[in-house]
């Protein structure tokens, strides 16, 4: 006899449980069975698969970034501040976006080291990928090969440009997703959630980019940090003389583009990128994969190749060229001193 003197029937009680059940595995059935999936599975990654989900990761992030923004619900804040002193924004497009983005690659491979810049543990998302392989990538990457998933870094960056962003300069917006292997930098993907235009490469398997067919070296055209410069200016002058052109710009992925031979009209074009003050790897990864695979190189100011394992941190600048002899520049640049010189 229950409380109250009412009688649960038992066949009541078992209908009632299994509508419950029922309702639990509509809404995690897509979680539930991808990671038993991934958990039976052998623990190695395709490498086009993990391409596709990139572009994927990158636009639904690329989505959330820019209702925000239309939206207007910014909620603007600063995190903390940079090794320069200056103060480093986040935003409600910066937080939604990394979620998106961070669960869909966890949720599909929940054993990879996914490393984003922002955080949030507390608003996991139900986020499942659909395992589509877009068109363009299945034309040009065949099959892709499988690599164990403990040599694999993610590095994600759910919105670059942050700061133009809160000042609605919306051309320099990114959202990145880089996959390193071993610390090389083997996928990219750089998105402009504001154009839709999305930019992949899987080196040594093929890109839906193309580099200029020329770079003028005489006097070069550098594209900048516009609000992370530092003393960009004086040592680019002295590397390639003041004749130089210097064309400060938001974004390290919007950058790499003007590097390339971007389809779309709201890039502007650079034959040089030079950074000097401090960076992290998921600013930069993107764009050295994108490079490396389209015959370029994106090395610290020492020519020295940046490994993609490890700690977030580059102290060492940066220097991205495409169809020049990348050491002959190297050369040509002022003694790197990374404790501040510059
Ligand atoms: N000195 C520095 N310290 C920390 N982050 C830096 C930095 N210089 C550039 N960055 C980061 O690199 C990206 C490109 O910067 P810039 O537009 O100045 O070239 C921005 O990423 P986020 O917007 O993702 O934070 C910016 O925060
Ligand atoms: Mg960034
Ligand atoms: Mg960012
Ligand atoms: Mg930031």
């Amino acid at each position: 006899m229950a409380p109250m003197g009412i009688r649960l029937s038992p066949l009541g009680v078992a209908v009632f449980c299994l509508l419950g059940l029922g309702v639990i595995y509509h809404l995690y059935a897509g979680v539930i069975s991808s990671r038993i999936a991934a958990f039976t599975s052998k623990r190695t990654v395709n490498l086009r698969d993990l391409l596709a989900l990139s572009v994927e990761a990158a636009v639904q992030g690329g989505r959330e970034v820019k209702r925000v923004r239309e939206e207007d619900k910014l909620e603007e804040k600063t995190k903390g501040k940079t090794m320069e002193g200056q103060s480093e924004k986040l935003t409600q497009g910066d937080l939604n976006s990394h979620r998106k983005m961070y669960y869909l690659i966890k949720n599909t491979y929940p054993y990879v080291q996914v490393n984003s810049e922002e955080h949030d543990e507390t608003n996991n998302e139900l986020a499942v990928w659909n395992r589509d392989i877009p068109a363009d990538i299945l034309k040009s990457v065949e099959g892709g090969r499988d690599v164990p998933a403990d040599s694999i870094t993610i590095w994600i960056d759910p919105l670059d440009a942050t700061q133009e962003y809160t000042e609605n300069l919306l051309k320099y917006v990114t959202t990145m997703v880089c996959v390193a292997v071993d610390g090389k930098p083997v996928i990219g993907v750089i998105h402009k959630p504001f154009t839709g235009y999305t930019a992949w490469a899987l080196v040594g398997h093929g890109s839906n980019m193309k580099a200029r067919t020329t770079y003028n070296m005489n006097p070069p055209k550098v594209i900048v940090s516009r609000s992370h410069a530092g003393r960009v200016k004086g040592f680019i002058e002295e590397a390639f003389g003041n004749t130089t052109v210097i064309l400060p710009a938001g974004g390290a992925g919007y950058k790499v583009l003007a590097l390339l031979d971007p389809l779309d009209e709201d890039i502007e074009k650079a034959d040089m990128y030079i950074h000097v003050t401090f960076i992290k790897k998921w600013d930069i990864c993107a764009g050295n994969a994108l490079l490396t695979a389209l015959g370029g190189h994106m090395t610290t100011l020492k020519g020295e190749e940046i490994d993609y394992s490890g700690a977030a941190g580059n102290r060492e600048g940066l220097l991205a060229s495409v169809k020049v002899d990348h050491q002959d520049l190297v050369a040509k640049l002022p003694a790197w001193d990374s404790a501040g010189k510059h």
